[in-house]
């Protein structure tokens, strides 16, 4: 039997809850009105979910208890009268199985609860497999060959899609057992990382030796797995100079530094580090610990140590980027080397093999398709069909034939029997695009497919069973639709299992250069004209541009340029000027007032410019603001800044 603890100060709607619940079956733990009662309750019968009024009594509020559950890995859904402005985000940052908003009625009640069950058991299989693929994959290198280097690459890339990072410093120990040295990876393709012993360290920072050597015996000893985001973030900064050198130098703004057991020869500790704030918690500790044995002992000592001093002292200026052959090399054709589209990437790599549905979120053009198809071809099913379907395009009133089939003589005009989407694509995988179009009475009939894994032909004799991973995708704010009632909260959060956000293009112009490139070399064939690239000035304008119609817009300006290309570079750069960054057009005149958000946008980067676009450190923009440099950081993201 299920258990649920009940966290509600009025009594009244506490016992009601109650009775709901054991009348559906379920057992209550018992009855908390404070956080504190709360967690001595947990304490003594550990729940297997939290129904959680977020306004309590005492100083403690249920925020505070999620991020303890959070912490303790026990679901929980909020159950709140008003989940206004920053609340509500606040309360979806400590990511709640669900929520349910008083007065509710007792069926929302159930489903909701029985979608988070769905959800916890869906996330616990998925980790559990996941975390049991990558235990395995640690401990069979332990016996691999190659020399170390190598196995070190191998740990930080199967430990990349778990603990996302951008930089994973290893802090060695030396013969005496103290601190000896780093050795870092900077990641720079998918399965491609920059190895940097303390030579090269030394090279890239610009920091002198006796710098880093003073840094490193004041490097201070962490005892505990520990993480830090936003002002966090700048406090290690502060702390530890070493820190401070690595996010100067990559504009590092979060981190997580994991020290291994004490008795052990040869790593101290790992320290990841990523550009994104607010990147780490308390799950990618637990991971962490769990393979707490096997992350500290991977190395042979003495084999080690000659081989870092080796690599370090013959190494060129700038070290070469290393790869590793791993079994994923086909993304179906998806450019992009952006740190964010690295983790899209890496979200692409978990969940293909598993069996969950997934959801796709980014606007019109970012590639959403691509990703579906990425998924169905690294799956097992990658030998079965693949069926799109494009919600939106769909006439009304055939969707559910299309989707379902029908019978011969279902209805006027039914002349043949027709098999329906989801059972061409039995054994494979359907993706249903624009998912935001379906209409409520298909979304419940959806709904069925996903929990029974079954369909009824229309006019047909009865259900059949059929076997078809969903994934779906919309441009819309599924949340707003939710709230508005165009969107069954059930399926949403049924299919909100995996969700995979892509970025748009101006969040990622990094990849600007290697798309150009990709389709410049895709029309130049297609249309039999030769040609190299484009001018930098273009390039340059392509950079401010921002994209409201994302990568197909980008792809079809290449095609146009190709087409109405005389030379062979393309020299001009006919882009819509008042395009807005908001990626819709902007139906203003150039002489009308700016608004705040465009003055702030001039604001911060003439200051970027007269720093050199540097953030951090002293005289850096951050500092000439008076801002933290996660907070500039984040508004430069939020306006499209790069
Ligand atoms: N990362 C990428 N690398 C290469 N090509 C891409 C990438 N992203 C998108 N494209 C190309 O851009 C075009 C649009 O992509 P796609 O149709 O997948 O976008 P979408 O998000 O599904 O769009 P919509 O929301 O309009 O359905 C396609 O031609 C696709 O091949």
């Amino acid at each position: 039997m299920k258990k649920v603890l009940i966290v509600e100060d009025e009594s009244l709607v506490a016992h009601h809850l109650k009775l709901i619940l054991v009348g559906a079956g379920y057992r209550v733990s018992g009855i908390a009105e404070s956080v504190i009662s709360a967690l001595s309750i947990i304490e003594e019968q550990r729940p297997d979910l939290v129904l959680l009024d977020i306004h309590l009594k005492g100083e403690l509020n249920g925020i505070d208890l999620a991020r303890k559950l959070t912490e303790s890995n026990i679901a929980f859904v909020y159950l709140t009268a008003n989940f206004q402005g920053t609340l509500l985000e606040e309360a979806k940052s400590t990511m709640p199985f669900g929520f349910i908003v008083k007065p509710f009625r007792e069926a929302d009640l159930l489903t909701t609860l029985d979608v988070a069950f769905y959800r916890l058991q869906n996330s616990l299989e998925a980790g559990r497999q996941q975390e049991m693929e990558l235990s395995q994959k640690l401990k069979d290198l332990k016996n691999s060959g190659g020399n170390v280097i190598q196995r070190l690459l191998k740990v930080a890339h199967h430990l990349q899609a778990h603990i996302p990072f951008d930089y994973l410093n290893l802090i060695i120990r030396g013969s005496e057992g103290t601190y000896r040295s780093c050795i870092g990876f900077l990641r720079i393709g998918f399965d491609e990382y920059q190895v940097l012993g303390n030579q090269e360290f030394l090279k890239i920072t610009g920091i002198a030796t006796e710098k880093l050597i003073s840094a490193s015996e004041l490097l201070p000893i962490v005892k505990k797995a520990k993480f830090f985001n936003a002002d966090d973030f700048d406090q290690l900064c502060n702390q530890n100079s070493l820190s401070r050198t690595i996010a100067d130098t990559y504009d590092f703004e979060s981190a997580l530094l994991f020290p291994v057991l004490p008795g052990n020869p040869e790593i101290i500790r790992y320290e990841f580090y990523n550009r994104k704030g607010n990147t780490y918690s308390q799950l990618h500790v637990t991971l962490l610990s769990r393979l707490i044995n096997t992350l500290g002992n991977l190395l042979e000592t003495d084999k080690y140590i000659s081989t870092v001093d080796e690599l370090s002292q013959s190494s060129n200026d700038i070290p070469l980027p290393v790869r590793i052959k791993d079994r994923i090399d086909d993304f179906d054709g998806i450019v992009g080397q952006s740190s964010s589209m690295l983790s899209v990437l890496d979200q692409i790599a978990i969940v293909s093999p598993l069996n969950t549905s997934v959801l796709v979120l980014g606007e019109s053009g970012t590639g959403k398709e691509r990703v579906a198809k990425s998924i169905h071809a690294l799956s097992t099913r990658k030998n079965k069909p693949l069926i799109v379907v494009n919600c939106a395009s769909l006439p009304a009133n055939l969707v559910e034939s299309e989707l379902f089939g029908h019978e011969k003589g279902s209805y006027t005009g039914a002349t043949d029997r027709r098999i329906g989407k989801f059972e061409q694509a039995n054994g494979g995988t359907i993706f249903l695009d624009e998912i935001g179009e379906l209409t409520i009475d298909l979304q419940v009939k959806l709904l069925r497919v996903l929990q029974e894994q079954e369909i009824e032909r229309i006019g047909g004799k009865g259900p059949i069973k059929i076997d078809v991973r969903i994934i779906a995708a919309t441009n819309r704010d599924l949340e707003l639709e939710m709230e508005e009632g165009r969107f069954r909260l059930d399926l949403y959060y049924r299919l909100y299992v995996f969700p995979i956000e892509i970025p748009s293009l101006r969040e990622r112009t990094d990849d600007i250069p290697a798309l150009t490139e990709h389709f410049i070399t895709y029309y130049s064939k297609k249309y039999n004209k030769p040609i190299a690239g484009v001018l930098p000035e273009v390039l340059e304008q392509m950079l401010d541009y921002p994209w409201p119609g994302n990568v197909r817009e980008l792809e079809h300006f290449i095609e146009r340029s190709i087409l109405m290309s005389k030379g062979p570079v393309i020299t001009e750069a006919k882009l819509q000027k008042n395009a807005t960054n908001k990626g819709k057009p902007n139906h203003y005149s150039d002489e009308r007032t700016k608004t705040i958000e465009e003055n702030e946008r001039d604001y911060i980067v003439n200051v970027l410019k007269k720093c050199n676009g540097r953030i951090r450190g002293p005289g850096g923009a951050a500092e000439i603001m008076g801002l933290p440099p996660t907070t500039l950081h984040s508004k430069m993201k939020k306006l499209g800044i790069r």
